[in-house]
């Protein structure tokens, strides 16, 4: 039985303008204006609210961990209360994922959104029940790029490790998959794709009609 690990934020679902939204309402409570933009940052929020806050501090002149940390609870706050509304899964993502269930595979999510974030973006988007496991950053005591979430989506899947693998939009995705000993393919279709290029997964993704193929060679 194969099994496959999708990543969630940048590779199954487009979810940098929630996430940038929230930020940015984050920097206007602390009086400090639209920080972030929605289309240019994508690929930041992609590397997560932490990511986002930093960015903006930084533009503010203010680089500082301490700053990232006490903002971190009104970002959470603020994107709870809108998660999806401008979300959306990639053209095909779902489908795809429908195709590997049909053809018998398991298929779990790991992400480093802490979980009930991840779970509210997928019941958000009408896919409550389309995954067999979803592990998120808070699921376990480690996240990305340490294996152990990663295993962990693969057993609670069903499935066995020798024969699941992941996909991702990040070298975070791939040094999990290179942790776990599995094969790795990233999208190159999101705001991660200048990321993506100077790096060397077993396999590149163009659109999701082609992750059959993928998984074909990649697990057999
Ligand atoms: O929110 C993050 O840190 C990134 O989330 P992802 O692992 O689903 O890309
Ligand atoms: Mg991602």
């Amino acid at each position: 039985m194969r099994t496959v690990i999708f990543d969630l934020d940048g590779t199954l679902a487009d979810t940098a303008a929630d996430m940038i939204a929230a930020a940015n309402a984050c920097f206007r409570a602390l009086g400090a204006g639209d920080l972030l933009d929605p289309g240019a940052d994508a690929a930041t929020a992609f590397h997560g609210g932490r990511a986002m806050l930093r960015l903006g501090f930084a533009r503010l002149g203010q680089g500082g961990e301490a700053e990232v940390d006490a903002a971190f609870p009104t970002f959470i706050a603020q994107y709870e209360a809108d998660l999806v509304s401008r979300s959306r899964f990639y053209p095909g993502a779902r489908d795809a994922v429908e195709r590997l269930k049909a053809a018998g595979d398991r298929v779990a999510v790991c992400t480093n959104k802490p979980e009930a974030l991840a779970l509210g973006v997928l019941a958000g988007l009408g896919a409550a029940d389309l995954f067999d496991a979803v592990i998120g950053a808070d699921t376990l005591p480690s996240r990305k790029p340490d294996p152990a979430p990663y295993r962990a989506a693969v057993e609670r899947a069903g499935g066995v490790l020798a024969r699941s693998m992941m996909i991702g939009d990040t070298g975070t995705d791939l040094a999990t998959a290179r942790a776990a000993g599995v094969p790795c393919a990233l999208v190159t279709f999101t705001a991660n794709a200048a990321e993506v290029a100077a790096l060397d997964p077993e396999a590149r993704l163009g659109s999701f009609d082609g992750l059959d193929a993928v998984v074909a060679r990649l697990l057999g």
